[in-house]
């Protein structure tokens, strides 16, 4: 372990990340940046997790951007960051970029089956105790947090079959205590390919807690930086226990991107 807390090959890869010239910081929120919480609306990024972005974003050819599985207006709301920060929602679907223009529309029919979704999921969290739906604009997710095991898994096994029964193509994601079903089946690793190409990125460093965030690791190369936040099998190339210590590899980065040592 370094001083920092952090495990040695991990601040060897960070000091490398920081000197290349175009960097891409690309973060997921719920159990990366903030603690997970029972209720959405209250999760908050830690204190150190949210200064360090603030300090990367305000660095020569360096661009942070969120990527979550939350609507975008609900990921504005809990991150609280400012507008040049890039902000991904919904897996993938949504983007805010530097243009208005970046923003998603659904189809009609996209919207169609939305509606489906909502009269079906919604029969399924009304019907079954401490089982609530969140909305988000290309489908819901179907939160079971609170519920009893037993409640938890009948509520996954009923909407899975009936929204499945009555909606084509859908792209259903198991979350943290969350099943998620979309119209669209982007992911955070189409996104993570996006961002790289919208700046030209030299590298990135991606980190995530959740098997949605397996994607974006997926989509990392040779010289991008993976850190896995928390337990589970991962294809990140480091991994560290929770939000506390990702706060610690932001602060880590950009001291060292502050020291100037990056490609010019
Ligand atoms: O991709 P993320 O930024 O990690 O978002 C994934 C989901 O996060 C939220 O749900 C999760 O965090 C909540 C707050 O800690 C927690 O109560 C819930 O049990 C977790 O599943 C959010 O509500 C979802 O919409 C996101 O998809």
């Amino acid at each position: 372990m370094s001083e920092a807390g952090l495990p040695e090959a991990l601040v060897g890869a960070l000091h490398e990340l920081a000197r290349v010239k175009r960097l891409l910081v690309a973060l997921d929120f719920d159990g990366t940046l903030a603690p997970e919480v029972d209720d959405p609306a209250k999760a908050r990024a830690l204190p150190l997790a949210h200064e360090a972005v603030l300090r990367l974003r305000a660095l020569p050819h360096t661009r942070v951007a969120l990527v979550s599985g939350r609507a975008l207006r609900s990921l504005e709301e809990v991150s609280g960051l400012p507008d040049d920060v890039l902000l991904v929602g919904s897996h993938g679907i949504e983007l805010r970029l530097d243009n208005p223009e970046d923003a998603h529309v659904l189809d009609e029919a996209e919207q169609a089956r939305v509606r489906v979704l909502d009269e079906v999921l919604g029969q399924v969290a009304d019907s079954i105790d401490d089982v609530w739906l969140e909305p988000k604009p290309a489908g819901f997710a179907l939160h079971t947090r609170l519920a009893t095991e037993h409640n938890s898994r009948v509520a996954h096994l009923v909407a899975l079959s009936e929204a499945q029964a009555e909606v084509d193509d859908l792209k259903i994601r198991q979350g943290k205590n969350v099943l998620e079903f979309a119209v669209r089946s982007t992911t955070k690793g189409e996104a993570v390919e996006h961002l790289r190409r919208y700046i030209d990125a030299d590298a990135v460093l991606y980190a995530g807690d959740d098997v949605t965030d397996e994607d974006a690791f997926a989509a990392l190369q040779a010289h991008d930086l993976g850190l896995k936040s928390g337990e589970g099998p991962t294809l990140a190339n480091h991994r560290v226990a929770g939000p506390t210590e990702v706060a610690a590899v932001l602060d880590l980065l950009a001291t060292y991107r502050e020291g100037g040592v990056h490609e010019q």
